[in-house]
């Protein structure tokens, strides 16, 4: 079985540095998709109130019969939960969903700026951490400037900051901030949602020197880089694929023609701007 490495984030606890994203999967087949990756190897898995799949997903683990300890769970608070008490409320509904006593990672899954809530929102995740209920805490698609007011305001720096990273969107500023803080870096849509980046010429020309595939170059570029990834897949043949990155390495002519991918292409929404509901 393939051994993923881990990284240790700045509480000590160590995650996996590639996981299994589970978005746009049904509830009624997560529990198929989400067994099947824990079957290929992956102990980490990315859900979110918002994908309306704890339920499936937390099935998958339960009947996986992988110790607790041995796997990595993540999910997310959704902006329209956000606020002191509402966090609170939102997560003993993802833990039921999830059928977990404690989550691995719990996240605030956009700072919504326009609302005024995510350091209110985070102080009810500071009391989840301290109460054992999760392991770490973080944010996602968090802009330097709002990591600098959470900073100010609470004094904690999260462990992850989870945001839209390729190699069409590298991310160099904010990889620099977070490294600066000991925040880890997560890339989510880390295969640019396979809309036309696994096609990229480039992409192309290095898997087929290194015998591997377009998205196994991209992992590992991500693996390369020092940051999370966690691949989306529905296809078990794909999920398999996405975590056999580990026979090969990319060498420094193979990270400069990468480098050179960056322009700032994002596909999400941009988190200066994301209303969020
Ligand atoms: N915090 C946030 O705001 C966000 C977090 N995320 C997280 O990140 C995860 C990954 O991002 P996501 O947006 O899903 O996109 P990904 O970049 O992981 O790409 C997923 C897409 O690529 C296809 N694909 C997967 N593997 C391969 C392969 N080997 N070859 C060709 N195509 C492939 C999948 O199709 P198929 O399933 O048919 O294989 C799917 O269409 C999410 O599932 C979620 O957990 C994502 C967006 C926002
Ligand atoms: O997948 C996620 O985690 C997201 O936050 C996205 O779905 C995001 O909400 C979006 O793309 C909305 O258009």
């Amino acid at each position: 079985m393939t051994q993923v490495p881990s990284i240790t984030l700045n509480n000590g606890v160590a995650m996996p540095q590639l996981g299994f994203g589970v978005w746009q999967v049904p509830d009624d087949e997560a529990t198929a998709v989400v067994s099947a990756a824990l079957a290929a190897g992956y102990r980490s898995v990315d859900t979110a109130s918002a994908y309306r799949n704890e339920t499936g997903t937390g099935r998958a683990l339960a009947r996986s019969g992988v110790p607790r300890d041995e796997l990595f769970v993540t999910t997310k608070l959704w902006n329209t939960d956000q606020g002191y008490d509402a966090t609170l409320r939102a997560f003993d509904v993802s833990l039921e969903r999830l059928g977990l006593d404690r989550v691995d990672l719990y996240l605030v899954h956009w700072p919504i700026p326009s609302a005024g809530l995510y350091v209110d929102t985070y102080r009810a995740l500071e009391r989840i951490l301290a109460d054992g209920r999760a392991r770490a805490i973080g944010v996602s698609n968090f802009l330097p400037e709002h990591l600098e007011r959470l900073l100010e305001e609470t004094g904690v720096v999260p462990a992850v900051n989870q945001i839209e990273l390729h190699p069409q969107l590298q991310q160099a500023a904010a990889r620099a901030f977070h490294e600066r803080h000991g925040i880890t870096t997560e890339a989510w849509s880390p295969l640019g949602q396979g809309r036309g980046l696994l096609e990229v010429p480039t992409v192309v020309a290095i898997a087929h020197k290194h015998g591997r595939t377009p998205a196994q170059v991209v992992l590992r570029w991500h693996l390369q880089l020092g940051v999370v990834a966690i691949p989306k897949s529905a296809n078990p043949r794909r999920i398999e694929e996405n975590i056999d990155l580990f026979g090969f390495t990319l060498d420094d002519e193979d990270l400069t023609a990468l480098a050179a991918l960056d322009e700032g292409r994002r596909l999400g929404p941009d988190p200066a701007s994301f209303s969020g509901f």
